[in-house]
């Protein structure tokens, strides 16, 4: 049994369990930002990601206080004004041209380097991966799917949270004060997985879920109650978050 939670999600999140941060290039809220920056202890921008942290804190008073550790990629965008600011501040600006491996692969890379991200240990928060380009969508669905026996990894949005539950069977904590309540379970990446839920509103029992067959997708939560998760195969979850706040600088 694997329990998870996403209390790195909450507005007092601590550093219960050390995570690394890695920011994609996709819009978030203030309010996002700030609450997976001080549940991280390390945090990387992909390449353009630099530009979305740049651009979201709005002016120098509150650049110079979310600073990353790292900007990495192939540098094709991040803009000249936004390296600058970072390398006078000191931030560590890595160019790898690599062109058979992604920006975020870059940055796991370095996550990997660190040596924490064991599946015990330490865990990858990406913000972004979800939305946008369908490409680079996939991709996120496609690289966690292939990381889950070695890392844990969530994927988070302003409208979403995400990871991948390996075969077996999983209780996930359920905070309703940030979650929203519809979610779904996505057999992305295999052929098939019977699925048994508790939890839901449409709870499935010993039921083949594939990409050809039933997706449960628009499943709702029930209030006050956490969900188990029973799967034969590696299936993604993905939950809805509760509207966030945009200015809270
Ligand atoms: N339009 C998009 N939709 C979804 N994810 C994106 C998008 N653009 C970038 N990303 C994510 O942010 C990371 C950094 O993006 P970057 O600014 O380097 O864009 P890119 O050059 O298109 O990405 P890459 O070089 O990795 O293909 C990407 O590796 C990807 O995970
Ligand atoms: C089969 C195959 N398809 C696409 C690419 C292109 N590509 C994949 S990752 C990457 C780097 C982006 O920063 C680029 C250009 C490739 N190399 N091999």
């Amino acid at each position: 049994m694997t329990t998870w939670d996403v209390k790195f999600l909450q507005t007092d999140a601590s550093l219960d369990q050390p995570r690394s941060l890695i920011i994609l290039n996709q819009p978030f809220t203030l309010d996002l930002i700030q609450r997976v920056w001080q549940s991280s202890r390390w945090r990387a921008c992909a390449d353009g990601g630099a530009n979305r942290l740049y651009d979201t804190l709005q002016n120098d008073e509150n650049r110079v206080k979310y600073l990353p550790d790292l900007i990495k990629g192939d540098l094709d965008s991040l803009r000249l004004d936004v390296r600058e600011f970072y390398t006078k501040n000191g931030v560590p600006v890595v160019k790898d041209e690599d062109q058979d491996s992604t920006d975020l692969m870059k940055c796991v890379q370095e996550v990997d380097k660190r040596g924490l991200s064991g599946r015990q240990s330490e865990h990858v928060v990406l913000l972004g991966g979800l939305s946008g380009r369908l490409d680079q969508t996939i991709h996120t669905l496609s690289y966690l799917h292939k990381l889950r026996k070695t890392h844990t990894v969530f994927a988070v949005t302003d409208d979403n949270v995400g990871w991948v539950l390996d075969s077996g069977e999983h209780d996930i904590e359920i905070d309703h004060s940030f979650l929203g309540q519809t979610c779904g379970l996505l057999p992305v990446g295999v052929a098939k997985t019977v699925l048994s839920t508790r939890g839901l509103r449409w709870n499935l029992d010993e039921q083949e879920s594939s990409f050809g067959g039933l997706v449960s997708t628009s499943n709702h939560l029930v209030p006050g109650e956490n969900v188990w998760v029973k799967t034969t195969d590696p299936i993604w979850w993905t939950m809805e978050l509760k509207p966030l706040n945009t200015h809270l600088i």
